[in-house]
């Protein structure tokens, strides 16, 4: 039994189907019920709330209006759809949201065919929905829509403008919902935002009549009643161009996005109408819309613990170790009070970065730049042409869009950009789209990238000092999500020689090198590894690229098995260790090798504590790997120590 609240028009809803007789007294009402339902679930689970309350009544008006899934319906980032799974088939298990096992937090091909296209990146829906409309047209489907829903921030995104200048000049047929709630995560940052804003208030709202009027101009067959009288007035009447129609959009709105009244017969209209190209429907919403402590919140609650509905009050976190987040902004503060060099970028990720901690210390030193990875990093690029130094504090995952400009632009010219890679390595609930399983093996491939990683907030401290001091060619220290882990930590970060490990624990048999996140683990390993009798040590390599060759060589001639371990997919620093080895040709001599990364899969959401343990990354997983190694097979390894994973 599910034990979810029963709400008498929702309970009926088990597909998008069900909703398309309903008239728009049972729409309000569902919108309500809807609505409720979000708020409850998220309560229990956490995630992404603001956005989602935002789009209720598009939502239903949407699945009323369009012929989903046949129609084809994108959410951009995909983290406002919890009333869209509501809708789509998914309300038994929307309490399962986040969890192991349980509906990702985003859209999802595999999850419902309700997502036609999976999404948690931003401003991929334009492009995508293009490409499906294309795609119709070539398959010589009829009647096929296609509907991409795309957020005022996502709309600071180059891609969006790519997509746009593309579907501008196409015949296809594309819906874009431009949702402007005035809000990313974060207030929005931009020219582009303050365009939007100067286009709502020059214009207001659009009445009914204005609607009808405005899409009788636009639409030659008009279908609405409505907008059939409003046609007389209509003639001669001229908007003037927005931006979106000089890119070859039809542009209707601005309208109220929590308006039935409003949404519905827009929505209607376009659906029905013959005209070819693209159409740009500019709805105005309210971010975290109906749910009281939601729209008095400063971030709008964006994402959220678990709550109590009632107060709004979230859980609370037990006052633990200050997290890597909030060490990097310190650091990084320690940093520019003593170099006015010293700047810091971000882009669109103020909060999730610390760099509001750092801005309200510098507030003329840190840029925003919007969702924009790929202008952060050659924006950067040029700072640090002119002898600046910038820190591009960017999460693992979101720098990936930026790969070819950190390439170009940065590596090849040398140019010392210092990036401050944060969530690196397994983020949890995010799941598969926000890991930072690539980065050590996209910037470690690059010639003379320095790459660190910290094995606890007291070394990024020093990690950031190092940074610092880097001025002849780029660097990077990638850190995890989350709490360090309760290290003293001193006023400033004293820079490290580059290259350089340290031994953390001497053995003799087994010697353990972890970077980064894996070295608390490793330690463990060991402990529990020499309790066993096979005395073993552990290493903190620091770099992952330059490795401390003399360490690795020291480590790997002196014991018999060598473990490496870094929270990485493939490529990255054991890649870094093997190469060395195997021109060293220590591993002919007998080494037993054995590097431990992810492993070749999309890890899906979870807890950390389980990604750790799906990875095969926890203690248990590096201690059978040691025994394995020593010729232990089959080993269920029972941990004799306190060591958890
Ligand atoms: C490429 C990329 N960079 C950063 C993010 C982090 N991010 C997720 S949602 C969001 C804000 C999106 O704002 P908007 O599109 O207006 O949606 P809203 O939350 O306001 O509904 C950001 C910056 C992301 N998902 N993808
Ligand atoms: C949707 C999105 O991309 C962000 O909201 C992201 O979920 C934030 O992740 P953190 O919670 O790790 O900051
Ligand atoms: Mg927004």
């Amino acid at each position: 039994m599910s034990d979810r609240p029963s709400t008498p028009l929702l309970d009926t809803v088990r597909v998008p189907a069900d909703i398309r007789g309903f008239n728009r007294d049972q729409l309000r009402q569902l919108a309500d019920e809807l609505r409720a339902e979000t708020v409850s679930a998220v309560s229990v689970t956490g995630g992404h709330l603001g956005a989602g309350l935002g789009v209720v009544e598009l939502s239903v008006a949407i699945h009323h209006v369009f012929d989903t899934p046949r129609d084809r319906l994108i959410w951009d980032v995909g983290h406002q759809c919890y009333p869209h799974k509501i809708l789509t088939g998914r309300r038994e298990r929307i309490r399962t949201l986040r969890q192991k096992d349980g509906l990702s937090g985003f859209t999802k091909r595999d999850e419902s065919e309700y997502d036609p296209f999976g999404a948690a990146h931003s401003s991929t829906s334009i492009s995508a929905g293009l490409g499906m409309a294309v795609a119709s047209r070539l398959k010589g489907e009829e009647e096929r829509r296609v509907i991409a829903v795309i957020g005022d921030g996502a709309m600071s995104a180059g891609m969006a403008y790519e997509a746009m200048n593309n579907a501008g000049a196409m015949p296809d047929r594309l819906i874009v919902i431009l949702n402007d709630n005035d809000m990313s995560i974060a207030p929005p940052t931009g020219a582009m935002s303050a365009y939007l804003s100067r286009l709502i208030s020059s214009r207001s709202y659009r009445s009914l009549r204005d609607i009808a009027k405005q899409m009788a101009r636009v639409f030659p067959k008009p279908l609405e009643q409505a907008a059939r009288r409003a046609e007389e007035f209509a003639r001669g009447l001229v908007t003037g161009g927005t931006l979106f129609e000089e890119l070859g959009f039809y542009y209707v709105g601005p309208i109220d996005g929590h308006n039935l009244d409003h949404l519905l017969p827009v929505l209607l209209n376009v659906r029905d109408a013959d005209q070819d190209g693209p159409v740009l429907i500019h709805i105005v919403t309210q971010k975290g819309k109906g749910y009281p402590p939601a729209e008095k919140a400063a971030d709008k609650y964006h994402g959220v613990a678990k709550f109590d509905v009632v107060t709004g009050a979230q859980v609370k976190p037990a006052a633990g170790a200050p997290s890597y987040t909030n060490v990097y902004a310190d650091a990084l503060i320690a940093e520019a009070e003593h170099d006015p060099r010293v700047l810091a970028v971000t882009a669109a990720m103020p909060t999730g970065t610390g760099l509001d901690r750092f801005g309200r210390r510098f507030p003329d030193r840190v840029f925003d730049v919007g969702i924009a990875e790929q202008h952060a990093v050659t924006f950067a690029a040029g700072l640090a042409a002119e002898g600046m130094k910038p820190f591009a504090t960017i999460y693992s995952t979101f720098l990936q869009r930026a790969y070819d400009q950190v390439v170009h632009d940065v590596a090849i010219q040398r140019l010392p950009v210092r990036f401050a890679i944060d969530r690196a390595g397994l983020v949890g609930a995010d799941g598969a789209t926000h890991m930072g399983s690539f980065d050590l093996t996209y910037l470690c491939c690059l010639p003379d990238f320095v790459v660190m990683a910290p094995a606890d907030e007291a070394e990024l401290m020093h990690m950031v000092a190092t940074a610092a001091q880097i001025d002849d060619r780029p660097s990077a220290v990638r850190y995890p999500r989350g709490e360090g882990l309760g290290v003293p930590l001193p006023a400033r970060g004293t820079p490290l020689e580059i290259g350089r490990g340290r031994i953390l624990r001497e053995g003799t048999k087994v010697a353990i090198l972890a970077l980064g996140s894996r070295v608390a683990d490793a330690l463990k390993a060991g402990e529990e590894l020499t309790a066993r009798g096979y005395s073993t040590t552990v290493a903190d390599a620091r770099f992952a690229k330059p490795i401390d060759a003399d360490l690795v060589r020291r480590l790997a001639s002196e014991h018999e098995v060598l473990i490496t371990i870094e929270e990485n997919a493939i490529g990255g620093f054991a890649s870094q260790v093997t190469q060395l080895l195997c021109d060293g040709a220590l591993i002919e001599r007998g080494l037993k090798l054995r590097p431990m990364m992810l492993p070749d899969l999309f890890i899906d959401h979870a807890s950390p504590r389980d990604q750790v343990e799906m990875a095969g990354l926890g203690v248990q997983a590096i201690v059978a790997k040691a025994l394995e190694a020593l010729g232990h097979n089959d080993v269920d390894v029972v941990l004799t120590t306190n060591s958890r994973a």
